[in-house]
């Protein structure tokens, strides 16, 4: 018998995969944090996990865990040394949710240049008069610069071409591979790219220090868009509130932060040109389904022995199912 936890809500979609599965019994938590996963993982077999995070000591309370799966592609809350230390195998979902992000982040850059939730809360508060003093912008023409070219990031720079952005990506890892492809030029360097551009989105992963600190806003040009739909940690959310305040950052729109959920009182909360939205980027419904069904398929694959090796993130750290 596999006993599988659902750490956080799971479309049905997922859910009738584990229950009608032979020898499998399942626990489901309602809310998504690591202190209602620690309080049922000891039994785990499996823990099919949304994007609290997982430290050490949760993992050391279940002494039977052989996977993590995590419900979409994101890992960084995960402390993969952890799971490394007792050959513990950490699986993602193929691409089920880019599609989702890159309208969301085409969304939050037509948005923060419109200036959207600034004009919705005049009309609903002020007098019609502040049409004139919204500081709406074309996007048309404008230069875009994805960081990270991987899915999410080549499928914004389709989108945001069709509104004749002039797009540049800067993805290091890329560098060699094909540049430039489909009217999209790479810049060498991250400097290069932030003097370059009128609009930034971010599309890579998060794997440590922000990548942009106060000495990376300076370099930016005055009024910059910001957009983020990657993770919190990729931007100082000091030095980003500081650059909103003196106006170096014209607008923004922020789906992921330092800390989920960020409080109703964040200081982001404070600036009429941001727009927020609750890491939502590749939770549509129909990206949700995708991931609930992924993410439970790849714990029955595993213990088949026909899961992915490609979705097994420490695929090199032991070698136990995949065997099979
Ligand atoms: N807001 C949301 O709901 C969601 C957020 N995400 C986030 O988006 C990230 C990207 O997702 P995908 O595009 O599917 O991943 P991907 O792996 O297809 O692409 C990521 C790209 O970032 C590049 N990269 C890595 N480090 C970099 C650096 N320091 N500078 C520039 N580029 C760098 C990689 O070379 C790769 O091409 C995920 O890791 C996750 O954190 C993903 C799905 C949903
Ligand atoms: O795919 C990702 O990395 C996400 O951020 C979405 O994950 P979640 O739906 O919050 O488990």
């Amino acid at each position: 018998m596999v006993h599988v936890v659902v750490a956080g809500p799971l479309h049905a979609s997922g859910r009738a995969i584990l229950d009608n599965a032979k020898d499998v019994t399942v626990t489901y938590i309602a809310e998504t944090s690591e202190a209602s996963l620690a309080a049922e993982i000891a039994g785990a077999d499996a823990v099919l996990l949304r994007t609290q995070p997982l430290g050490a000591r949760t993992v050391d309370l279940a002494p039977n865990l052989k996977i993590v799966s995590r419900h979409g592609v994101g890992y960084d809350a995960v402390d993969l040394a952890a799971l490394n230390s007792r050959g513990i195998a950490l699986s993602v979902c193929g691409d089920v949710n880019s599609t989702s992000v890159a309208e969301h982040s085409a969304m939050m850059i037509l948005a923060a240049c419109k200036r959207a939730l600034r004009s919705d809360i005049s009309v609903r508060t002020g007098p019609w008069e502040w049409r004139n003093k919204l500081e709406a912008r074309d996007v048309s023409g404008q230069n875009l610069l994805l960081v990270g070219y991987g899915r999410i990031g080549r499928k914004t720079a389709d989108m945001m071409r069709a509104f004749n952005m002039n797009v540049r990506a800067f993805d290091p890892y890329l560098m060699k591979q094909g540049w430039p492809e489909n009217g999209v030029t790479c810049v060498k360097t991250l400097d290069d790219g932030l003097a370059w551009a009128d609009v930034l989105c971010f599309c890579l992963p998060h794997t440590g220090a922000p990548l942009i600190g106060a000495a990376e806003f300076e370099r930016m040009r005055d009024g910059v868009v910001v957009v983020n739909t990657s993770r919190g940690g990729i931007l100082d959310e000091h030095a980003m509130i500081a650059a909103l305040a003196s106006g170096k950052v014209g607008a923004a729109g922020l789906d992921v932060f330092h800390q989920e959920p960020i409080p109703h009182d964040h200081p982001l909360a404070g600036f009429d040109q941001v727009l927020l939205s609750p890491h939502i980027g590749g939770l549509t419904l129909d990206a949700a389904e995708r991931m609930a069904v992924s993410s439970a398929e790849n714990i029955l694959d595993y213990f088949n022995g026909t899961i992915d090796p490609a979705l097994i993130v420490n695929k090199d750290k032991f070698n136990v199912a995949l065997q099979n």
